[in-house]
């Protein structure tokens, strides 16, 4: 006789109060079900899938034991926050993820009320977990409540100092607070380093084997306070070491590691936590990343990031694309000139795929280096390196670089150490949405003395920059390329050395100087097609240096034009402010110039396609048309200009 099929749950769970009506085998079933539900949204908005996956059972415990909203459940980088989202009321929006005007690839305050803390960069999760806890201790207040702190951060996360900086403080106050480290041996790319390493030795070293075989069963192992009570833990946890652990050096109580997926054991150890802590407790779970469905468990990177996906097949709905992308041709042109010259390394922060460093790392695994979720550290090993006599290229995205600020300036520009940044993402990237956009490099570099700060027109002056950034050994030098496809322009044979602060002339014209830094000048371009078909033709330049500035063109410009508008991917405070405090210096104003800075806006953008983002930014061609005869007074019938 076949098995009667099951009346579905997942459609009767609103909230996570629903969950605590159901059974544990309930649960079960409403694990299963979630899998599948995340799999199908994934599939038609593309994202972060693959660590969502390896924690269905953990997301439905946890919400399953604790009270949320009330108890603040905190995701680090937040990338596996799908399935939270599902159970916790954004079911029917969860095919609008990390769209225009959906739900966000990340947890965001303004989203939900179960979403207490915003990410996207990683090992947050602790310091903030923590700083509820101290908050719940003396008397403050949270939207949905105060309650307990729950802090979920992967293996690939803890690495990073500041989880270490959070577990060091915690340990001190010794707040009740709660800690899962979610073991899935993966960040995007395998984990490296030797905390990795210990991880994997917590569970498959010869000490612990033996200790599992005796702690099989024994209550007695379970460590102060968890014993009592705790009879069905006792039964489930089949390999719990305690004792001895780094975290508990730091002064937390260590249960583990137990099966993530096994929501027989998962259940009961929080169950009995939840009732028995009384200070930081780190519970560490194993799981696999990508658990479940088969494309994603057998990928390089176990679906970590995906596009759209036909879910039998797993195959991936890609645009083809006519150009190379930026970051492929910084990783081609690097390996190129490394095999001239083998003082020249490379340093990821557990991004080689995404930097591009992967093919430099297996051509030259011993110049390149992969130093984790460490971006501080990342930064003054490249500086270190650099004083070493080598030329390391500090290949990281914009956005994450941000995290090294003070490397920057107090190990690199200081010591005037010539680390070459290759700045990845630069500009606003899609769906990611604010958290990732490169919106503010140009800005926290081109204030640096002694720093040169460049950015690619197209994918052959990428070339050139990275060129220029091997020969440039007296001091430290940027160059910034955004994410995505190139123009196609063709390729040099060789990429060339640039002159230091000279920009380059791409078109003459009359009464408007456009200045063009970095990748819009496709849009200057086209808006200035669009204003000769008007009979105004600009003059446009590429100003190739933010810094040092080519301050002979930028003068000419402004004394042989009537207005200069200055366009950049990136904040206020960078090229255009550069540009406006030269001519400001130089009295050029008083002279009657009109001068225009389009930069992206004061603001944080949600996440789009990277066109509507830049449409939203007012940064697209028809706004640098709008910028053009606005500031030339000639009026548009129908646009407001921004
Ligand atoms: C500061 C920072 N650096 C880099 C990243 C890019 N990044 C996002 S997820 C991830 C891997 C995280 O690994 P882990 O915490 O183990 O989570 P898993 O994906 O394995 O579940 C990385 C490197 C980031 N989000 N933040
Ligand atoms: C969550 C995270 O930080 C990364 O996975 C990021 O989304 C990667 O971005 P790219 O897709 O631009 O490499
Ligand atoms: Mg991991």
């Amino acid at each position: 006789m076949s098995e009667r099929p099951k009346t579905p749950l997942l459609d009767q769970v609103h909230a996570p109060a629903d969950l605590k009506r159901l059974s544990d085998a309930q649960l079960r079933q409403v694990a299963d079900e979630l899998r599948a539900e995340t799999v199908s949204a994934v599939s038609v908005t593309g994202g972060h899938l693959g660590a969502g996956l390896g924690v269905v059972e953990l997301t439905v415990a946890l919400h399953a034991v604790f009270d949320t909203p009330k108890d603040k459940l905190i995701w680090d980088v937040s990338h596996q926050s799908y399935p939270h989202k599902i159970l916790t009321g954004r079911r029917d929006r969860i095919r609008t993820l990390r769209t225009k005007g959906g739900l966000s690839g990340f947890t965001k305050r303004s989203e939900s009320v179960y979403d207490p803390f915003g990410a996207g960069h990683s090992s947050t999760s602790i310091s903030a977990a923590l700083g509820f806890a101290v908050a719940h201790d003396l008397g403050g207040s949270a939207d949905g409540g105060l309650g307990d702190a729950i802090a979920v951060i992967g293996d690939g996360s803890m690495s990073a100092g500041m989880a270490f900086e959070a577990m060091n403080n915690a340990g001190h106050l010794k707040k009740r607070l709660f800690v899962i480290l979610n073991d899935n041996e993966m960040s995007i790319a395998p984990p490296v380093g030797a905390f990795s390493s210990y991880l994997t030795r917590l569970y498959a070293g010869e000490p612990f084997q033996e200790f599992k075989a005796a702690a099989k069963g024994a209550v007695s192992l379970l460590p102060e306070p968890f014993r009592e009570g705790a009879k069905r833990a006792k039964e489930m946890l089949k390999g719990m070491a305690v004792g001895g652990t780094l975290f508990e050096e730091l002064g937390f109580s260590y249960v583990g590691p137990i099966d993530g997926h096994d929501l027989n054991q998962l259940l009961p150890v929080l169950r009995t936590v939840k009732a028995r802590a009384n200070g930081p407790i780190l519970i560490h779970v194993l799981t696999k990343k990508g658990k479940g469905y088969g494309p994603a468990e057998r990928a390089r990177d176990k679906g970590h990031a995906t596009a759209k996906f036909d879910v039998l097949t797993g195959e991936q709905k890609k645009t083809p694309s006519n150009a190379p992308s930026y970051t492929k041709v910084f990783a081609d042109t690097l390996l190129k000139l490394a095999a001239k010259d083998d003082k020249i390394c490379a340093v990821t922060a557990a991004m080689p795929d995404g930097t591009g460093l992967n093919l430099f790392a297996e051509r030259y695994p011993s110049r390149c280096f992969d130093v984790g979720i460490a971006e501080q550290h990342g930064v003054t090993f490249s500086a270190g390196l650099a004083a070493g006599g080598l030329k390391p290229f500090c290949a990281m995205y914009s956005t994450f670089l941000q995290r090294g600020y003070d490397q920057v300036v107090h190990d690199v520009a200081i010591q005037r150490l010539p680390v070459r940044f290759a700045i990845d993402r630069a500009g606003l990237v899609g769906a990611d949405g604010a958290t990732h956009a490169g919106a503010f490099d140009v800005a926290y570099l081109a204030n640096l003395p002694g720093m040169v700060v460049m950015a690619a027109a197209d994918e052959a002056e990428l070339a050139h920059m990275v060129a220029t950034a091997a020969a440039h050994d007296e001091g430290p030098i940027a160059f910034r390329y955004p994410r995505g496809e190139g123009v196609g322009v063709e390729m040099p044979e060789e990429p060339q050395v640039l002159e230091i602060g000279k920009g380059r002339m791409i078109q003459q014209g009359k009464r408007v100087a456009i200045l063009s830094f970095g990748t819009r000048l496709s849009e200057v371009m086209k808006a200035a097609e669009a204003l000769s078909a008007k009979g105004i033709t600009p003059t446009v330049a590429d100003a190739r240096f933010a810094k040092p500035l080519d301050r002979e063109l930028i003068l000419q410009l402004a004394a042989d034009h009537e207005a200069v508008i200055t366009v950049e991917e990136g904040s206020v405070g960078g090229f255009g402010s550069h540009v406006a405090q030269l001519l400001a210096d130089e009295g050029v104003f008083d002279t009657g110039l009109k001068f225009r800075s389009m930069v992206l806006p004061d603001t944080f953008i949600d996440q789009a396609s990277q066109e509507d983002m830049y449409a939203v930014a007012r940064m697209n061609a028809p706004d640098i048309e709008a910028k053009v005869l606005e500031v030339l007074g000639i009026a548009q019938i129908g646009r407001q200009v921004g």
